[in-house]
């Protein structure tokens, strides 16, 4: 029965196996542990938990969770050393020598400590956890975990993992003499951005002076820390002003399949415990731009296509608001953006002339302008797509169908047997082709900012298809406008309160930015800007206020 249950528990967490040991023989695995006994499988409870754990075969009522974690905690090693894993305590029997991985304490018994346990035992560590109350904490730990008090759990390792929150740091001020010569990981995080005046760890370390503090893990999740870590969160920063423990934690962190990061001193801390509180500051500043827009060009819509008539007429047009003002709004704010992401670079490249020398730094304002470049290229690509979606969906609209009818009605009426219009046709049949064309080439920026796809690409292809192709998708975006205006910019009734129609806004931008392209490339004004940027200063020598030069260079025109 025993063997029975340990199969179905492996079977069930049979994903994990493929995770966690691919390279196991599946077969052998299996029947070897279908044949484990009890007794070899050293499942016996550790003496301080015998009263308190049960085994998985003993109590039917523990979760699927126990179940999971302590299939996950047998496979931390290959069949052949599992006897020595499964040890519960590595530092009584002497495997841990044969091993070579040193015990990790961990103090506390919460989510994290849980899934760093488990990180640490697929690695081959072997974990003893310290909690104020060892027993019920027991009862969520795979049983080859020692899970102890403080003071036993501190006696038996030398790197802590402090899985507490900081406001419980001085609960542990008692066993202080414990924590001396042991090298402490804090790996909490705040609430708040810069919540306390030091940092988490400084303040740890103030606490106690004698024990060597490491600020490490806290950017990885539990839930990443236990399902594996993931590309996009792979990198663990870690600090300590001494650089032995740091080392020791940047090795632990590679053979835990993290990409560690050394940060250096433990006044890097204050930064690592903010990272986790961003939220999205790359995309803050682009996302802002596009929401003003979109208010401003609803907001100009909505004044002259629907009050104006209404104020000179009477005629009300408040059903276009849902759809016909939402997509007069979308084309226009998706050009500006497109033109945004190159206006950067155009001023930047105007910097450098004027100063002649590309080591002068640019203003922050430009700088973190040209750092978004590549978010602006996106948000522009997302409204062109929304705007294709509303722009085929207008067809389907009541208000469309009788407008038809009206129109029909109205050409019998009048005895017109044949309203083909050979301009109209030409100009709407260019018109949708020209935004057709945009939006491929908009799609295929997007498609090579995505960081797999950008690696597979050398350098100069990535600039052609970010540059080249992105002033191309601008142009033709710009032709698409003006293909829907046509004549429009020119007829008196097509300025209502003074008003000019939004096309003719739309194009102020990106015709600027066409212009200020073709400014550059003028063979006298392309030498000189690549004299500049070959390092070949106009002044040779460097005044004293010209900061280091930009890290952010324009000619990387990375839109997307
Ligand atoms: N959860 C997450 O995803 C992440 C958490 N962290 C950090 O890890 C640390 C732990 O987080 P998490 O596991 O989620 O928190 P939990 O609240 O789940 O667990 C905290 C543990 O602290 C111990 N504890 C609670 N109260 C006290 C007290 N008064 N005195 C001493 N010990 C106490 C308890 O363990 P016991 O009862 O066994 O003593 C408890 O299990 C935090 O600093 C957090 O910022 C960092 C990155 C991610
Ligand atoms: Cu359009």
């Amino acid at each position: 029965m025993f063997n029975l249950a340990v199969f179905f528990s492996y079977h069930c967490s049979y994903k994990h196996v493929d995770l966690i040991s691919k390279d196991l023989n599946r077969l052998t695995l299996y029947t070897s542990l279908t044949f484990i006994t009890p007794a070899q499988m050293c499942f016996q409870p550790h003496p301080r938990r015998n009263s308190a754990v049960k085994s998985v075969s003993e109590d039917p009522v523990r979760g699927a969770l126990g179940l999971k974690m302590d299939s996950i905690s047998l496979l931390g090693s290959s069949p052949a050393s599992t006897k020595v894993c499964f040890l519960p305590n590595g530092l009584k029997n002497g495997s841990k020598e044969g091993s070579g991985k040193p015990t990790v304490g961990i103090i506390g018994s919460g989510d994290f400590s849980k899934s760093l346990t488990l990180r640490l035992l697929r690695c081959g560590f072997h974990v003893v956890v310290g909690s104020r109350q060892p027993k019920r904490a027991a009862e969520s730990f795979p049983h080859v975990v020692d899970v102890t008090h403080h003071e036993d759990a501190l006696g038996k390792a030398n790197i802590v993992f402090l899985a507490i929150r900081r406001e419980h740091y001085s609960t542990l001020w008692d066993i202080k003499h414990l924590l001396a010569g042991k090298i402490l990981v804090d790996v909490s995080n705040n609430r708040r951005l810069n919540q306390f005046p030091e940092s988490n760890a400084e303040y740890l370390a103030s606490l106690f002076p004698e024990s060597t503090v490491v600020k490490g893990f806290n950017v990885i999740s539990s839930w990443a820390m236990q399902s594996g870590p993931r590309d996009s969160s792979r990198q663990v920063y870690i600090c300590s002003n001494s650089a032995d423990a740091r080392q020791q934690l940047i090795e632990m962190s590679r053979q835990l399949s993290f990409i560690p990061v050394d940060m250096g001193a433990l006044s890097s801390a204050k930064d690592i415990e903010n990272m986790p509180l961003h939220l999205f500051t790359a995309w803050k500043g682009p996302v802002l731009t596009a929401v003003a827009l979109s208010i401003f060009f609803f907001a100009y819509s909505f004044v002259r296509d629907i009050i104006h008539p209404y104020m000179k007429t009477r005629q009300s047009f408040f059903y276009k608001i849902p759809l016909e003002i939402v997509n007069r709004t979308l084309p226009v704010v998706a050009i500006v953006l497109l033109a945004l992401v190159y206006l950067a670079g155009q001023l930047a490249a105007a910097y450098q002339l004027m100063y002649g020398t590309k080591y002068r730094r640019f203003p922050p304002w430009l700088e973190g302008w040209l750092e978004s470049r590549k978010q602006l290229g996106l948000l522009s690509f997302f409204f062109g797509c929304i705007h294709v979606l509303y722009s085929l969906c207008l067809p389907m609209r009541r208000s469309e169908r009788y407008l038809m009818l009206n129109m029909a009605y109205q050409q019998v009426h009048a005895n017109i047997e044949n309203s083909w219009n050979e301009e109209e046709v030409w100009r709407v049949e260019m018109y949708v082709s020209f935004g057709i064309m945009a939006l491929g080439l908009l799609s295929l920026l997007a498609v090579t900012s995505i960081p797999s796809v950008h690696d597979a690409l050398n350098w100069r292809e990535f600039s052609f298809i970010q540059s080249t192709l992105g002033y191309i998708a601008l142009l033709i975006s710009t032709f698409h406008a003006l293909l829907f205006g046509w004549q429009r910019a020119f007829l008196e009734e097509s300025y209502r309160f003074y008003m000019p129609p939004n096309f003719v806004l739309a194009l102020i931008l990106p015709v600027t930015v066409i212009i200020g392209k073709i400014v550059l490339l003028l063979p006298c004004v392309s030498r000189k800007l690549k004299r500049i940027r070959r390092g070949l200063d106009s002044h040779q020598s460097r005044t004293n206020h010209e900061r280091p030069a930009a890290h952010v260079s324009p000619e990387r025109v990375t839109i997307m």
